[in-house]
């Protein structure tokens, strides 16, 4: 039967193997029981659609092809930073290219007095809330994946090799892993540990050699199974980010906007810049669930047009966008057109609870002021976007903290853009008086 690369489902329970299997007509006959294939790797449509007149035709199979899963497991192990504690383990299913390019921090340590709580709610399992006011820009929580798996696992990975998975991680993880949301059902998913990552995993970036050997869609992409930011419920407007640092082996979850205590903190499971429908269209067969949130159920149609409206136009604007970089080179354009185009979608944004475009704007906004040296208005805009930026664009708040000390001094580019219009207006002059002469060179006579 494990030849076969089957999951059978009968009484005696499901069988597996990790085998691929090239499916073909009038070899085996296997009689009336229902079954499935698992496959370990992802067939064209057309196999697929084989495969259902085979399940309803009682089909038979020749060829049986073993594909090797191109990953290894290993156990990425992080000193605790205080004497004493045990480490942390992550479990990994990895491409083996990568294992000698893993860093080696020391775990996060713990935050004492933690400002979110996880709950039951009545309509969506758990969910994480504020236990105090977060205010914005500060620090929720960071965390080490429980478990980390090549992206689209259950199409390469055998049940095998998620069962491994299960069996290196600690028994207290093991146990909070299993009491997490899993959205699939045991046929489309037969390992809890496959599961709760489709439901649950947040994208993350590895390192890769650069002549990693897999070429194929999708080899480079792996998902994190974080215990405590995987209870974040979903909505399409959200107050909390998060970053993966690759160094740290860790993802931070940062508030967006100032939160009341008793708010639940929210992530997003799709690209916000969509349509109500396709927004929808996602959640449902990847999540199960029909989203509840104020951007979802406005009161009339109309109202729930113009959001759709507002969000398409943010979509063309953030790629078209006027920015300081062409702006500062440009001294034809008016001194103020980067600031007031941007300054003219900040309300949109913040009404639709897109908050995680906001540095994108703030940070231009920012450099346009101090280079037109009008310190009020840099002030202003610099110490926002620091408060906002503080956890998730750590860099980018160290620069502007540091400009803010002395911005005529750190910052290189101080009211540059009158000092360019000068020198181009002198260029100008100069100019001009080339030109005279050329004409009375040419018509004997100065213009008018
Ligand atoms: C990443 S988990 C979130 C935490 C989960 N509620 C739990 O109990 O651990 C994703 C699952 O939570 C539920 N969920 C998340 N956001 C939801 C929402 N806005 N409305 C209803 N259910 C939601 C869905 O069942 C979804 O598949």
């Amino acid at each position: 039967m494990d030849d076969m690369a089957l999951i059978r489902h009968d009484r005696s329970g499901p069988y597996y193997s990790n085998l691929g299997a090239i499916i073909h007509r009038d070899f085996f006959r296997y009689s009336s029981t229902t079954f499935s294939l698992q496959l370990s790797r992802a067939l064209p449509t057309s196999y697929n659609l084989q495969l259902a007149w085979a399940v309803r035709y009682e089909m038979t199979i020749t060829t049986i092809e073993k594909i090797p899963s191109p990953y290894v497991h290993h156990v990425i192990e992080l000193p605790s930073p205080s004497e004493g504690e045990p480490s942390t383990k992550i479990s990994c299913l990895l491409h083996p290219t990568l294992i000698p390019l893993l860093p080696s921090p020391s775990a996060t340590p713990m935050i004492e007095d933690p400002p979110y709580e996880v709950h039951n709610t009545l309509t969506k399992g758990f969910g994480m809330f504020a236990k105090r006011p977060i205010s914005k820009g500060s620090l929720i929580i960071t965390e080490h994946p429980a478990y980390i798996l090549p992206g689209f696992a259950s199409n390469k990975v055998s049940l095998e090799d998620f069962e491994e998975v299960w069996r290196r991680l600690p028994r207290e993880v093991g146990k909070e892993v299993a009491s997490m949301a899993n959205c699939r059902t045991l046929e489309e998913s037969p390992s809890i540990i496959d599961g709760v990552a489709r439901t649950n995993a947040l994208t993350i970036q590895l390192e890769f050699p650069s002549n990693f050997p897999d070429k194929s869609p999708g080899a480079k992409h792996y998902g994190g199974l974080f215990l405590k930011i995987g209870r974040c419920n979903h909505s399409c407007g959200i107050n909390a980010g998060w970053e993966w640092d690759f160094s740290t082996l860790s993802s931070t979850l940062f508030a967006l906007r100032d939160i009341e205590a008793g708010e639940e903190i929210t992530n997003t499971y799709v690209h916000p810049l969509q349509s109500k429908a396709d927004r929808w269209k996602k959640l449902q067969p990847d999540y199960r669930f029909d989203c509840d949130c104020p951007w979802c159920n406005h009161k009339d149609e109309a109202e729930q047009a113009a959001s759709d409206r507002d969000r398409e136009y943010i979509g063309t604007y953030v790629p078209t966008r006027p920015t300081y970089v062409k702006w500062a080179i440009d001294l034809c354009l008016p001194d103020d057109f980067v600031i007031n185009s941007h300054l003219a979608v900040l309300p949109i944004i913040r009404k639709e609870g897109l908050h995680r475009l906001l540095p994108l704007f703030m940070e231009d906004i920012v450099r346009c002021y101090a280079e037109l040296g009008d310190e009020e208005n840099f002030r202003l805009w610099a110490e926002e976007t620091v408060q906002l930026c503080r956890t998730g664009q750590k860099e980018l708040a160290e620069e502007f903290s540091l400009m803010l000390q002395n911005p005529q001094r750190n910052c290189a580019k101080w009211g540059q853009r009158k000092r360019l219009q000068e020198e181009r207006m002198q260029q100008d002059l100069n100019y001009d008086f080339e030109a005279d002469d050329t004409l009375i060179n040419l018509f004997g006579t100065s213009p008018p």
